[in-house]
């Protein structure tokens, strides 16, 4: 049984032409001119991309005394109706603090659910010998290749400098990349003290006890330890100029260091935490907050200067009831928003058509680059002859405003509410299969989706270790003659 996606514009990272894409099972067979299948996907005015990669979600996270409620089926069946095909969630280990348990609770609640194929980044939320043994597992048994460290939330998830630095030196011999959530916890702590004994107890008060200068400082911090520890590093939900800045340096001076702005950093500001609305203001509340104009901008430029590749979304979706958690204590309020469903056709509204980002970079910002950077591409992240088909039939002709009462996601509330959106998936593809299809009432096929193993990364650790060994300290052989006697 075949299908052909006929009459489409393709769009990859590198180009934009005009063939149909043939699909046999769960792989591209063929991508030409006046191609034919037993099954026909109609493309007219419309573009063929890469099904999305969403590298940062938070589905049925345990946090901050609460669980996210957007489950792994609601989750995946969301990013599907958004064109996404597949999400990478992130796994934290549990009381026994065992990394491979972690994992095994994570598949637990995830394989009958999921639509989409997904994947997992590790939490390093500590630090010992059994943490140390159980990363070599991980990589090599459990197919994870990133190993995510929190510099924030004081207490619960974040780890000190000395147990990132050992982390960050396990991942470089393992070939892993190691990521991190940049705020400095101990500034945020003292500020939140602050601001409540000031009386700012309503969620402006999470805002203000998370500047931006917090934010770069620990950007900064993390890529000096990635740099000392031989290692290339991620950062996710990178929110300010002054993280950007970092960032930028470092890749100027050849340093692998990879930034992932997300969707709602891109379109919201810091606005949204003054409404007098409690309950507005605090569906919104997240960390990093979200920033004001400046910042916005510069984080636009990055992706389309390539000093940032990634968009994601970091959906972590709570609900109003769970929000009111923090009635009189900012700092109680779950952290964590939605966007999973958003995340493209917000991308395309606000990038492609305000002409920020070409059709290419957006295909670059939501898919390729992140598939290269986890170590799956092309089998996922591209239009490729023998890679998986995950192919979104992009339609630049169906509008829509976001809304709580059509949206896939079970959160009560969205934070787009009555956004314009100018483009939607016309039919979303998964390893061949339409899981989504517009207008057609797609439901959702939960236990279809695959754990995507993820390799060690071969090519950019060899380099950095040559690079390292070639200039690491070395001793200088003298003549003892020709050595001052000392006193
Ligand atoms: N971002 C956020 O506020 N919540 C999810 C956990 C995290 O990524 O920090
Ligand atoms: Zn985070
Ligand atoms: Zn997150």
């Amino acid at each position: 049984m075949t299908k052909v996606i006929k009459n489409g514009t393709i769009v990859t990272a590198d180009r934009q032409w005009k063939a149909d894409v043939l699909i046999e099972g769960e792989k591209i067979a063929q991508i030409g001119e006046n191609l034919s299948g037993d099954e026909v996907i109609d493309a007219s005015d419309a573009y063929v991309i890469p099904g999305g990669i969403d590298p940062h979600t938070h589905l049925e996270m345990p946090f901050m005394g609460t669980t996210a409620a957007e489950t792994f089926e609601s989750g995946t069946f969301a990013a599907a109706a958004g064109g996404t095909t597949m999400l990478v969630d992130f796994c934290l280990p549990g009381e026994d603090g065992s990394l491979l348990n972690a994992i095994d609770e994570w598949d637990r609640k995830s394989r009958d659910q999921i639509c989409t194929d997904i994947s997992y980044h590790m939490a390093i939320t500590g630090w010992n010998e059994k943490i140390w043994g159980e990363m070599e597992a991980v990589v090599k048994d459990r197919g994870i290749n990133t190993f995510k460290h929190f510099m924030a939330y004081k207490g619960a998830l974040m780890v000190e400098d000395d147990e990132m630095f050992a982390s960050f030196r396990r991942c470089a011999e393992l070939g892993a990349l190691p990521l991190v959530h940049a705020e400095n916890g101990d500034i945020v702590a003292a500020k939140q003290e602050q601001l409540l004994a000031d009386g700012i107890t309503g969620p402006e008060g999470h805002a203000y006890s998370r500047p931006p200068e917090v934010e770069g400082e620990a950007a900064n911090r993390a890529i000096m330890i990635a740099d000392a520890a031989g290692t290339p590093l991620y950062i996710v939900h990178v929110s300010c100029e002054q993280a950007h800045e970092a960032i930028r340096r470092a890749r100027q001076k050849g340093m692998r260091v990879y930034g992932e702005p997300l969707i709602q950093h891109l379109t919201l500001d810091e606005s949204e935490y003054f409404n007098k609305d409690w309950q507005y203001a605090a569906r919104r509340v997240m960390s990093p907050p979200f920033r004001n104009k400046m910042h916005q901008d510069s984080l636009w430029a990055g992706l389309a200067s390539g000093s940032l590749q990634v968009v994601a979304t970091d959906h972590a979706a709570f609900s109003d009831e769970q929000k009111r958690m923090g009635v009189g204590d900012f700092t109680r309020i779950p952290n964590g928003t939605g966007g999973l469903e958003e995340r493209m056709a917000m991308l395309w509204t606000k990038g492609v058509d305000t002409g920020r980002l070409t059709p290419e970079e957006f295909v670059a910002a939501t898919s390729t680059n992140i598939a290269k950077i986890l170590n799956i591409y092309p089998m996922k992240g591209g239009l490729t002859v023998g890679g998986d088909a995950d192919v979104v039939v992009w339609d630049p002709s169906i509008k829509r405003t976001v809304s709580v009462a059509t949206q896939k996601s079970i959160i009560d509330y969205n934070v787009f509410e009555g956004m314009e959106l100018s483009a939607a998936p016309r039919y979303t593809l998964s390893r061949g299969e339409v899981i989504w299809a517009h207008g057609q009432n797609s439901q959702p096929q939960p236990g279809r989706g695959k754990f995507v193993r993820r390799n060690p990364f071969a090519s950019a650790s060899k380099a950095l270790s040559k690079w390292k060994a070639l200039n690491t300290p070395r001793k200088i052989e003298r003549d003892p003659m020709n050595i001052p006697a000392g006193v």
